[in-house]
C-alpha cells in the first residue's frame, strides 16, 4: 500500500494516528464527466463526449467502489463502449499491480505494470492515493474520473444516445429519497466497514461498528415493506448498498470485525442481495476469489499470516422470495 508523491510511488499504509486511530477516507482528485455533448458535467472540465470505444475502465474486482461501476457499465449494456483492465486482488507495496493471475485483465493501452503509472501518465507530478476504479480517455490522453459515485451516474446517462441499455438508476423524480439513501448509507454502511476494519483504537472501531449495524437494522425494516429501497424499482440506492453487502460475510466479519450479526442472519437483506445477484449481468461482476484474496491477504497490519479462511459457503444463486413483493 502506497502513494504518489510528486508522481514518485511512496510506500506507505494509512496515517491514523493523527485522527485518534480513525480512517479518513481522502476525496478523489479526477472529478470530470462524460456527457453525451462533451459539455462539462457538475464537477471537473467539458470535452469528454460519449463516444463508442473511446474510455476504458480500470478496475479491481475486490473493490467494493470500483464494483459499482463494473455493474453498471453491465447494466446499461456499456461493454460495446467502454473497455476495460482488471487488476492482481493482492495490493502490497506497490500498490494495485497487473501481475498476472485468474481474472487479471492486463492494461491493453501501456501495458503497464502498476496501477501508479496510469496515475503519473495523467499527471506526471501527481500526488494522493492510487485508487480504482479510474476511467481513461483514451483520445485526450488522461483521467477522466476516478470518483465511482460519479462514473455510475455518467454510466447512467450519457450513453443513452448511443444505444446503451434501458433504465434509469437516479431518476429525477426520486433523487432526493436517494440521495438520503445514499448519505446514510455511505457513511455507515460502505466506509462505515473501512472505519471499523481500519481503526486502530477500540473506541474508533465501536464509533464505526455501532452505527454500521442500526443503519443495518433500518433496512432490514424498510425492506420488509418494498422489493427495493424504494417502490421505483432497482436504483443507485440499491446497487451502492449490494456491493458491500455481498463482501459482508466472507469478508467485514470476520477480518474488518463487523461482526455483531451477519447478513445471512437477516431475512430480507439476505434474500434482497441474492436478488440483486441474480439480475441480469451482475453475477458475473461478482469475483469472490478476488474479494477475499485481496482483503485477507493484502491488509498486513490486520491479518499479518495472509491466511485466507475457507468459509462461509454462500450460495447467492440460491433462490430468494423477493419476486413476490412486486
Ligand atoms: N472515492 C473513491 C474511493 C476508491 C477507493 O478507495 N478504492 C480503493 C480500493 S477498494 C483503493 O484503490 N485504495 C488504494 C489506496 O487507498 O491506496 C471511489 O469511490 O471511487
Amino acid at each position: 500500500m502506497g502513494l504518489l508523491v510528486d508522481g514518485q510511488w511512496q510506500d506507505q499504509w494509512y496515517d491514523t494516528k493523527s485522527s485518534g486511530g480513525r480512517f479518513v477516507r481522502k476525496d478523489a482528485a479526477f472529478r470530470s464527466w462524460i456527457t453525451a455533448d462533451g459539455s462539462a458535467g457538475p464537477s471537473g472540465s467539458g470535452g469528454f463526449k460519449a463516444e463508442p470505444g473511446r474510455y476504458h475502465l480500470y478496475v479491481s474486482y475486490a473493490c467494493p467502489w470500483a464494483h459499482r461501476t463494473l455493474i453498471f457499465r453491465a447494466l446499461k449494456g456499456l461493454e460495446k463502449f467502454i473497455t476495460v483492465s482488471v487488476v492482481n486482488s493482492y495490493m502490497a507495496q506497490d500498490g494495485w499491480t497487473f501481475t498476472p493471475e485468474e481474472g487479471v485483465i492486463p492494461d491493453p493501452l501501456f501495458g503497464a505494470d502498476f496501477m501508479h503509472q496510469i496515475y503519473t501518465k495523467a499527471d506526471a507530478d501527481y500526488t494522493g492515493r492510487v485508487t480504482v476504479p479510474v476511467l481513461w480517455d483514451k483520445k485526450t490522453g488522461t483521467i477522466v474520473s476516478n470518483e465511482s459515485s460519479e462514473i455510475i451516474r455518467m454510466f447512467n446517462t450519457a450513453f443513452n444516445g448511443l444505444g446503451a441499455k434501458a433504465g434509469d438508476y437516479y431518476p429525477a423524480e426520486h433523487r432526493e429519497e436517494i440521495n438520503a439513501i445514499n448519505e446514510r448509507v455511505y457513511h455507515t454502511v460502505n466506509n462505515g466497514v473501512y472505519k471499523g476494519g481500519f481503526a486502530t483504537t477500540q473506541a474508533a472501531y465501536e464509533e464505526a461498528v455501532v452505527p454500521l449495524f442500526e443503519t443495518l437494522d433500518w433496512l432490514e425494516e424498510k425492506l420488509s415493506s418494498s422489493r427495493y429501497l424504494l417502490d421505483y424499482g432497482a436504483t443507485e440506492a440499491d446497487w451502492r448498498l449490494f456491493t458491500t453487502l455481498i463482501r459482508f460475510d466472507p469478508v467485514y466479519v470476520g477480518h474488518f470485525k463487523c461482526n455483531i450479526r451477519t447478513i445471512g442472519s437477516y431475512s430480507n437483506l439476505s434474500h434482497y442481495v441474492r436478488d440483486l445477484y441474480q439480475q441480469p449481468g451482475v453475477a458475473k461482476t461478482v469475483n469472490m476469489a478476488h474479494i477475499k484474496n485481496h482483503y485477507y491477504a493484502s491488509h498486513d497490519t490486520i491479518n499479518p499470516t495472509r491466511i485466507v479462511p475457507l468459509g462461509p459457503d454462500i450460495d447467492f444463486s440460491a433462490p430468494h422470495n423477493r419476486g413476490q413483493m412486486d
